[in-house]
């Protein structure tokens, strides 16, 4: 509730203003039915007054009641927007290892099925305001025309509304294991749909998958969600059902004490009458704000970085990079956390140095910390011990941003954008017809408005297009993960005997991650992980296996 309400109070004025309007078109309706209630007991004495008075109320109910739901349907959609907004600001400024650690699953969750529920539970916020402040002038008018009987509906309203409070926190809880199963639902979604060729291939995986998996997920939040709602349902028909309770209980109340007046009696039935639609329709909106309440705390319980004003740091996105000399590494360590009792990887301490216009090569096994080392180089993470330098910079979390802008980098799990921009973050570039014919892609992709005409390509060309994205903005130190694992034999030879120096020439430091150790060659200097642990490597002299690849290596050797 914290950020709902930070964001209703920097609409306060509006807020302010639909409540004030409500409360005349609600006072509006009030007067209505007690001037019938009088009509009905005293009979009209001025028939032209009265009918301008009646127009004059109905007049004020209706405008004031649409003004002040234009107020509020604009405020609601305002906060929806706003509400994405920051969700989308927060992600962006969550570092790259808490997001790693929350998954993609748990964030579509928060950003498709929590923000509409949210909204869902906004929309009724017009309706709902309006209806509570009719039934607030409705009550106050009761009070005001018999105080014996509102005491009376008093202790029988109240004892309803306790019973409604219990009920709506029992329906929470079931709402808030919904939204636990939605997340692991999320996680089945991402199976079915990442998973599509080797779902398409398997049929006992398909059958375990939808029947082990998803189905016993998804049939628990189904009987959840039925429990519930069934739940709330019957309470609505039973305060329904209260409505006609009260009027009897009021008769006979009526009669009795003396003191209530007939005039009394047929007031309190025409307004019991009168707010049965509010009362409903404000029931009626319990379970979409409780479902909101749960989702809106779900978002605020993600442990998302700080909202910034902007996504990008002001201070230093204006300023121009100064050219990169020097990329230092002084006992740098990291380390994964431990997970399900398994101590996490630990990369380091490493010592590294990458100059301007180098063209280093970083080898090793699987998992020896190649792709960790490169999130530790780019600034992507954040050495647990040790130092990095850019520039003899140290690298912290307030100038990671300033870090990472000297950076491009392209990881196995890349992301391809449709969007090609130039070295000013601007849409379009002039160079990049020649490129598109370089990577030898110009036959299968064009580029229209700066947007790239399809990514519906093979895996190869997909990269060749991740580094034609890269490419063109111009970014000053390039870190390429395996780039060329996907390349044919002669798009290889290409990339290191060509692509790769017309980088080096061009100024560019490119560290790349390798296994072509038919390329070595072409490096200015080679690095060998080993278990997190990094050492120069020369060709000829250094062995390409670990001792963790001794049976590996006999293998070879047979071979
Ligand atoms: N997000 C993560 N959370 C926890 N552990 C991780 C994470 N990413 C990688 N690791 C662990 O860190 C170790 C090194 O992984 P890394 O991806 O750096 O290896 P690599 O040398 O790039 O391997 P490969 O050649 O297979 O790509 C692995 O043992 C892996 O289990």
């Amino acid at each position: 509730m914290k950020m709902m309400k930070q964001l209703l109070s920097q609409s306060g004025r509006t807020v302010c203003l639909a409540i004030v309007l409500s409360l005349c078109s609600a006072a509006a309706g009030i007067t209505i039915v007690g001037g019938v209630n009088q009509v009905l007991e005293s009979g009209i004495s001025d028939m032209g007054q009265t009918l301008l008075y009646y127009l004059g109320l109905v007049a004020l109910l209706f405008c004031a009641g649409v003004w002040s739901q234009i107020l509020l349907v604009g405020l609601g959609h305002k906060l929806v927007y706003r509400l994405r907004s920051d969700l989308v600001k927060r992600i962006l400024n969550t570092p790259l290892v808490k997001q790693e650690s929350l998954g993609a699953p748990a964030l579509y969750n928060v950003l498709t099925r929590d923000v509409t529920m949210v909204a869902n539970a906004i929309k009724q916020l017009p309706i709902s305001l309006y209806n509570g402040l009719l039934l607030i002038v409705g009550l106050v008018y009761l009070a005001w025309l018999s105080p014996l009987l509102f005491g009376f509906l008093v202790v029988t309203a109240g004892l309803a509304v306790w019973g409604d409070m219990l009920l709506a926190g029992r329906i929470k809880s079931m709402m808030q294991d919904v939204r636990r199963l939605d997340d692991d639902l999320f996680r089945q979604y991402e199976a079915v749909v990442e998973g599509r060729n080797e779902l398409g291939l398997s049929r006992a995986r398909r059958q375990f998958q939808f029947e082990q998996r998803f189905e016993p997920t998804a049939k628990l939040a189904r009987d959840t969600s039925i429990k519930a709602e069934v739940l709330w349902a019957v309470n609505l028909n039973w305060t329904t059902l209260l409505v006609f309770i009260l009027i009897g209980l009021v008769f006979a109340a009526g009669t009795l004490f003396d003191s209530v007046s007939q005039e009394a009696l047929v007031g309190y039935v025409l307004a019991i009458m009168f707010l049965r639609t509010p009362i409903a329709m404000i029931l009626d909106a319990i379970p979409a704000v409780i479902r909101g309440n749960v989702a809106l705390s779900a978002i605020e319980h993600l442990d998302l970085g700080q909202h910034l004003q902007n996504v990008v740091d002001a201070s230093t996105s204006e300023t121009k990079l100064a050219p990169f000399q020097e990329l230092t590494l002084r006992q740098a360590e990291y380390h994964y956390p431990n997970q399900g009792g398994e101590s996490g990887f630990q990369l380091g301490p490493i010592d590294f140095t990458a100059k301007a216009g180098e063209l280093i090569f970083l080898i090793g096994g699987n998992g020896s910390g190649k792709s960790t080392l490169a999130k530790l180089l780019t600034g992507l993470y954040l050495p647990k011990r040790g130092e990095v330098t850019l520039n003899e910079c140290l690298l912290n979390s307030k100038n990671a941003e300033q870090h990472r802008d000297y950076f491009g980098a392209i990881f196995p799990n890349f992301f391809l954008f449709d969007d090609v921009l130039d070295e000013e973050g601007n849409l379009g570039n002039p160079r990049v017809q020649y490129y598109l014919k370089r990577l030898a892609i110009d036959n299968k992709v064009s580029v229209e408005n700066g947007r790239l005409s399809t990514k519906a390509l093979s895996q190869g060309q997909r990269k060749r297009l991740a580094l034609l994205l890269l490419h063109m903005e111009d970014c000053q130190v390039l870190l390429l993960d395996e780039w060329a694992a996907d390349q044919d034999p002669l798009f290889r030879e290409v990339f290191y005997r060509e692509i790769l120096p017309e980088l080096k020439q061009a100024g560019k430091t490119v560290i790349a991650i390798s296994h072509d150790d038919k390329y070595f060659d072409a490096a200015d200097r080679l690095y060998k992980l080993d278990q997190g642990q990094i050492r120069p490597y020369v060709v000829g002299r250094d062995s390409l296996f670990d001792e963790s690849y001794e049976h590996v290596t006999q293998v070879v050797e047979r071979v």
